[in-house]
């Protein structure tokens, strides 16, 4: 069943094109991330998704709905985190989550959502009072406490150190499990990989490349590199079979001094993608 479908979106601000046709679509139970430089539109396609922004041009389904026009019992099936912060508030994390929890038909357990969030320990502290990575966290525990069918999380781990970084991807891979389909902008490559089914490359408005992490740009098909040193220094060439190449090198019996087979990281891939679009 598809969750998101996309066709043909285009926004204009007065002095930009932010969404120059769009085409896109997101099965139910999909994680799916959007990748993409500053300024490339990833926000303002979420946010029409959302709702939360009115298109130009294009048809959209979200959950079966027009967000254009869709009401209360739509948008209480989706769980949304945006960029910007929670408003610090005098309330603690706990009545935070509670209040939060009656605005929705199907709220998940306050304390379940603490637990799964990794704010037990914080539950009784002032929102105010927490520290930046803590009140993403928060913002997550408030985008979950609908159980939503689609949650939309918008870097959602800008400000995380890196082991909250792994709570944080064990999270949305238990609620993936789950069934929830997930909508993640993100600028690490390395939480792209990590959880995403597929991944869509914006750039200047429009989809540059779509597919599986691993195949991205023709990844899967790209050639190797080995590298090795020997009496003349560092060498490195380049195969689409690295197994034979070592085979030969190490017809001697001798061990390869520093010896590498690297294949294109997503990183490299995505360079290569948005460096052309730029
Ligand atoms: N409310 C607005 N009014 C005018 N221009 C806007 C507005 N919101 C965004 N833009 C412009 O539209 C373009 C796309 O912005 P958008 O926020 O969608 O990009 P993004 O891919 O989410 O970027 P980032 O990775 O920096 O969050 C940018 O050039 C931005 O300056």
């Amino acid at each position: 069943m598809t969750a998101v479908q996309v066709r043909g979106l285009r926004k204009a601000y007065p002095k930009i094109q932010a969404v120059a046709g769009i085409d896109l679509q997101i099965e139910r139970g999909e994680v799916f991330a959007l990748l993409g430089p500053n300024g490339a539109g990833k926000t303002t396609t979420v946010e029409i998704l959302e709702g939360h922004r009115k298109r130009d041009a294009g048809t959209v389904s979200v959950l079966g709905q027009d967000p254009g026009t869709a009401g209360r019992e739509w948008r209480a099936r989706l769980g949304i985190v945006l960029q910007t912060a929670t408003d610090a508030a005098e309330l603690s994390v706990r009545e935070t989550i509670r209040h939060f929890a009656g605005y929705y038909p199907r709220p998940r357990q306050p304390e379940e959502v603490m637990e799964l969030c990794g704010l037990k320990e914080k539950a009784n502290a002032r929102v105010k009072s927490l520290s930046g990575g803590q009140r993403r966290r928060l913002d997550v525990a408030l985008g979950i406490i609908g159980t939503p069918e689609l949650l939309f999380l918008d870097e959602p781990t800008t400000g995380f150190d890196p082991e909250a970084r792994r709570q944080f991807w064990r999270l949305i891979q238990k609620l993936a499990a789950d069934g929830t389909t997930i909508v993640l902008t993100t600028h690490y490559l390395d939480e792209a990989e990590s959880l995403a089914d597929r991944v869509a490359v914006i750039a200047k408005g429009e989809i540059v490349a779509e597919g599986a992490p691993g195949e991205l740009g023709g990844r899967s098909k790209r050639e190797a590199t080995v590298r090795w040193v020997d009496q003349n220094g560092e060498q490195a060439v380049q195969t689409a079979t690295p197994t034979k190449v070592i085979g030969e090198l190490s017809r001697g019996g001798g061990e390869l001094a520093g010896l590498t087979v690297t294949r294109p990281t997503l990183e490299d891939i995505y360079l290569d993608l948005v460096g052309g679009a730029r």
